[in-house]
Order: C-alpha cells, then structure tokens, then sequence
C-alpha cells in the first residue's frame, strides 16, 4: 500500500514565507485542524514558525469525530496549555465562544498599548492550516457571511483580505496552506482517508481498505449495519471483506468504484463519528 505524495519544495517555502510576513501583522494564530485527524492534520512548522505568538487551535468537524475523543484530545490541549475548542463550522457558532478563549490570552498585550495612549482596537488574527481543514467555513462562520470561497476540493482558497468578525476581532484571509507533513505511511492514509489530500493522488482501494481496517478493529457494529455483513464475514481477510461489500452494495466486482464509495461514506459520516488518531500515541 503506497500513497506516494509529491510537494514542491518551492510551493511549501513560499507557503512558509507568506505566514512569516503575515505573523508579524496579528496578534493571535488560529490554526485549523481537523477533529478526526488531530496529530495528521497538523503542521509542525506551523508551531515552530509561530513562536512566541499565541495559537488558538480549532479543531473543525466536530459534528464528524467520535464525541469522546474529542474530549480527550481538549484534555489534552489543555494539560498542555495549549489554548483549543473544537466547533461544527457548518453550523452557526458563537463568536463568543472564540473570544472568550482568546481574550484573556491577548488582555495584557491590549492594555499595555491602551495605556501607552494608542487606540482600543480588535484582536487581529491569521487562520492557517493544511487544505480541506476547512479554513474558509470558519472565516465565514466567523464573519457572517459568505466572505471567503468554500469548496469540498483542498487549494480552493485563494488571494488575501482583512474579514471584520464583529466589533472585537479581524481575521486576515490568506491561504494559509501548509502542506501536511507525511512522516509516515499511516499519516499520509489518514489525511487521504479524511479528505485532506486530493482524489487523484493515491489509489482509492488502498484508503479504502485502511478504513475498512480501521472501523472494523474500533466500530465493527456500524460498519456491520451500514453494508449488512454478518458476523463471518467480519473474518474475511481485509482484501476479501472489500470484494464482499463490493457485492453487497450491488457494484459485482467493481471494487474501484466501491472503495470510492466507501470512502465517500467514512467522510460523510455515514459510518458514524469516528478519530483515527489519539493523543496517546503520539
Ligand atoms: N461536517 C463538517 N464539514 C465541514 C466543517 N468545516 C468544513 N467542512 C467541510 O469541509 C470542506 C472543506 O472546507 P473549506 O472551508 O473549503 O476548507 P479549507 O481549509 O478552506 O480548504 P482549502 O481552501 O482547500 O485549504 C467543505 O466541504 C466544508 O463544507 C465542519 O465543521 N463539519
């Protein structure tokens, strides 16, 4: 199984040169990351570029990952200080929400220059993450409006603008995009399986059958009602179990198109919410 995945070095410096100039024009990051794929979505560069400037992670997607993991992964943050919420983007959130997570971060930053005599003025922040986090929803969500072109592709994002979020924050939409990083087989899966990378980049039976694996180690249950396999099938090898569903869903030997269709069912969802990764393990 080989997802081989090629950046250009030259696209990921100017990428990284973009989010250095722009780091010096906020006061807070929010970098995006994916609730399913906490540690795989991540960029480390990201951390690194950041520095000192405070990092409020997001993790989008709520509404798709398992609701414990989540807990856990916030738990986490937390022990380590780091400043996190996790957010449906696709619903209306709260901008409340946001600013009470970041204002008493920022509170003496803003003070010192209010007492030096310069102007009360809104927290100022750069969203950046890897493609199809879904950068874009957040903004508009946070702004209220269609402000920032969203797709379902990853690189749709494009151009740059300050977006007002209420009276207390300004966003800069840039593109933002880091390209993750594939440390490891596993991880390249991950965010292939999630979306995070582009169809026409790995074979589709290949992330299929690495979901397959996933969900029946960790939700055997759904995945058993969602194609209606009894329990010997759940012992079939993993290459067998993806021709059985082949037939089940009505796609005879087709298994290309059915491991499309499974994993457009794993990223709607249709399997339930689910967290490939773990804090844990890291
Ligand atoms: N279910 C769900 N879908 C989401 C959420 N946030 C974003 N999406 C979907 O994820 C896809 C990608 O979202 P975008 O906002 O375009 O992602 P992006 O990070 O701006 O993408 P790039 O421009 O490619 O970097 C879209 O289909 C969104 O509707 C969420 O919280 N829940």
């Amino acid at each position: 199984m080989t997802v081989t995945i090629q950046w250009f070095p030259g696209h990921m410096a100017k990428a990284i040169r973009q989010f250095e100039e722009n780091l010096s024009l906020v006061d807070i990051v929010f970098e995006i990351v994916d609730a399913r794929i906490p540690y795989a979505s991540q960029n480390p560069e990201i951390k690194r570029i950041s520095g000192q400037k405070p990092r409020l992670i997001i993790l989008t997607k709520r509404d798709l990952a398992d609701p414990k993991l989540t807990n856990i992964w916030l738990r986490h943050f937390e022990t380590l200080h780091q400043p996190a919420i996790a957010i449906d983007a696709k619903t209306r959130f709260d901008i409340n929400n946001v600013l009470s997570v970041i204002s008493p971060i920022l509170k003496d930053k803003l003070q010192r220059e209010q007492d030096k005599g310069m102007k009360k003025r809104p927290i100022r922040a750069i969203s950046v993450g890897v493609p199809n986090v879904g950068k874009s929803t957040v903004l508009n969500r946070l702004v209220n409006r269609r402000a920032a072109q969203v797709g379902n592709r990853p690189g749709v994002t494009k151009g740059q603008q300050w977006l007002k979020a209420g009276k207390q924050l300004e966003l800069l939409d840039t593109p933002g995009i880091l390209w993750p990083k594939f440390e490891s087989q596993e991880i390249a899966d991950k965010l292939a399986l999630t979306g995070a990378i582009k169809e026409s980049v790995f074979a589709s039976d290949d992330i299929a059958l690495f979901g397959l694996n996933f969900f029946r180690d960790t939700h055997s249950d759904e995945l058993q009602r969602r194609y209606h396999l009894s329990d010997s099938d759940m012992n079939l090898s993993d290459v067998d179990l993806l021709l059985k569903i082949t037939q089940k869903i009505g796609m005879r030997d087709d298994y290309e198109r059915a491991s499309n269709r499974i994993i457009q069912d794993i990223r709607a969802g249709k399997l339930g919410g689910y967290t490939l990764d773990i804090p844990e393990t890291r």
